[in-house]
């Protein structure tokens, strides 16, 4: 579907993301030929620049992030016309004329406010921009991440920019549901008839979603030390791909119908206790140790880090999901900074077989599993057990593999560039309904409520490696093993 004339305004657009992710992300839509000829884009920050002076810090600090292929002067000039640099300060109405007159008033011409500020100036920037008349029936606004750092604070940014913006132009982003094999997972579930009858407790034994970093916190201290990974990422990001392994069908691709479904996902998460929290969510910090073969340093001396900072970089759990789909199945989450590979999968295990026809005894199979890997090699992985070749009848583990790279030679598109496109265009099945992000911190909440009360400090585990030894002992009391471990040694 083609795009109709755009002013995107980037609040937030001369900081980190804008230069690193946003920009970059509308470069290649725009060397796509995705944008009109006109469409603009508008950044807005706090300094005295002229576009000009703008543009050239755009050069070099955004440019160099971009790693599509077609960038040439030609190109770069083409988009960098697009850009107006306009200085408002957010928190300051009168400030808003600026933007005002940079902004077009023409019927059909779409309009986007994205709020890549911090999260405190949500609120402020909606009433100015309504009591600047800024906000129209069409106009859009996409809040970036973190939506809250609890319940409250979660209900309190719904309730402020809900009384300006209705639910159907508010876009909550989570760059997760924009990659690519997410999505494929939604084909996956439902674009084949073979899974969903097995796509369930009857047959699925355990299911596992890992995002595990290689990076530590780099510069972002000041926000990860009031943060941590449960916040950072689990809340949101493995909560999000936890609803789409687990929801029920929806109706259709339609925001609402995927959203419903979802959220049914995350008010079926049982609670947990303070007694279930202690015997199944480890947290971890990591410790100096070597990533790569590089020498990297402790959390606690990360610069300005806090030295007796009790922040968690690493969280595992096992999560239960209490419908008659699920009952039973254990999902186990978990993700870390400074591990020992990069990497985000999905591993969905199916039951052992019920009796061996063959001359091998029943635990010799290892049970299927479907591994689904959203980066870095997006691809889905089936393991079957095969018989080897030659005389007798022996079975051994073999593998299915669907490369998206080598299948689709299409060009990849980045999560936000898809996102941005759907913003665009008016797309909200990829993003967070109010009441799904209030779920899935209800839910969060009593951890956190937990650590808060509990002087004990996260785990300690060594840079580079898995997170801390009782990660691994939380899934073996089940009999299993996270699948790095249960991988045979090369
Ligand atoms: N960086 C990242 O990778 C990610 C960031 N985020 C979130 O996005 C948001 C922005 O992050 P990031 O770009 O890293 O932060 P930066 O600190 O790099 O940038 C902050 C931006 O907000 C602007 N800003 C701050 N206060 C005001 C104000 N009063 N009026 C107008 N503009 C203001 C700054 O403009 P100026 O200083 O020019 O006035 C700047 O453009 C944060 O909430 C962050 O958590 C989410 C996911 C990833
Ligand atoms: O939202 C966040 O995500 C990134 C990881 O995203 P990825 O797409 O690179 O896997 C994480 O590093 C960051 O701490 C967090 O805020």
């Amino acid at each position: 579907m083609a795009l109709t004339d755009f002013d995107l305004v980037l609040f937030g657009g001369s900081g980190d993301l804008a230069m690193r992710k946003l920009l970059p992300a509308m470069f290649s839509r725009d060397v796509c030929g995705d944008l009109p000829p006109t469409a603009r884009i508008v950044c807005v920050g706090r300094h005295d620049n002229t576009t000009e002076e703008f543009i050239e810090t755009v050069n070099s600090t955004s440019r160099p992030h971009i790693k599509n292929p077609k960038v040439t002067p030609e190109t770069w000039a083409r988009f960098t016309s697009r850009i107006v640099y306009v200085s408002v300060d957010a928190t300051d109405a009168s400030s808003y004329q600026g933007l005002a007159q940079a902004l077009r008033d023409e019927p059909g011409l779409t309009r986007v406010y994205y709020l890549a500020t911090p999260p405190a100036l949500f609120a402020q920037i909606c009433d100015n921009l309504k009591e600047n008349g800024l906000v129209t029936r069409e106009s859009r606004v996409v809040l970036e991440k973190p939506l809250g750092r609890d319940l409250e604070s979660a209900k309190q940014i719904n309730r402020e920019v809900g009384e300006v913006f209705e639910e159907s132009q508010i876009y909550r982003i989570d760059h997760y549901l924009g990659k690519e094999t997410v999505q494929n997972l939604l084909a996956l579930r439902f674009g084949n008839i073979l899974f969903e009858p097995l796509w369930r407790r009857e047959w699925i034994s355990d299911v596992q979603i890992t995002i595990a970093e290689k990076l530590g916190v780099g510069n972002r201290i000041g926000y990860y030390d009031t943060s941590g990974a449960l916040r950072d990422m689990l809340q949101n990001h493995l909560l999000q791909l936890l609803c789409i392994v687990a929801m029920e069908p929806p109706a259709s691709t339609a925001p609402d119908a995927v959203r419903d479904a979802k959220l049914q996902v995350l008010r079926s998460l049982k609670r947990f206790t303070p007694t279930t929290l202690a015997q199944n969510i480890v947290r971890g910090q990591y410790r100096a140790g070597h990533v790569d073969g590089q020498p990297v340093p402790s959390y606690r001396d990360e610069p300005e880090a806090p030295q007796n900072s009790r922040t968690e970089t690493f969280v595992a759990m096992k999560a239960e999901i209490d419908t008659w789909r699920w009952a039973g199945v254990p999902f186990y989450l978990r993700t870390g900074k400074r591990m020992a590979d990069g990497l985000a999968e999905i591993v969905v295990r199916f039951k052992q077989i019920p009796h061996s026809i063959f001359q091998q005894p029943t635990s010799s199979f290892q049970p299927n599993s479907l591994v689904i890997r959203l980066q870095p090699d997006e691809g889905l992985r089936m393991n079957l057990m095969a018989k080897t070749p030659g005389e007798g009848m022996r079975l051994k583990p073999a593998e299915l593999e669907l490369d998206f790279r080598e299948t689709f030679k299409t060009p990849r598109m980045d999560a936000y560039e898809r996102l941005l496109l759907d913003v665009l265009r008016g797309q909200l099945t990829l993003f967070m309904r109010g009441d799904e992000l209030e779920a899935a911190w209800e839910w969060v909440e009593p951890i956190l409520n937990n650590w808060e009360q509990d002087d004990t400090a996260p785990l300690p585990y060594t840079s580079g490696t898995w997170g801390p030894a009782a990660a691994s002992a939380l899934i073996g009391r089940d009999g299993l093993q996270w699948r790095e471990e249960a991988l045979p040694e090369d």
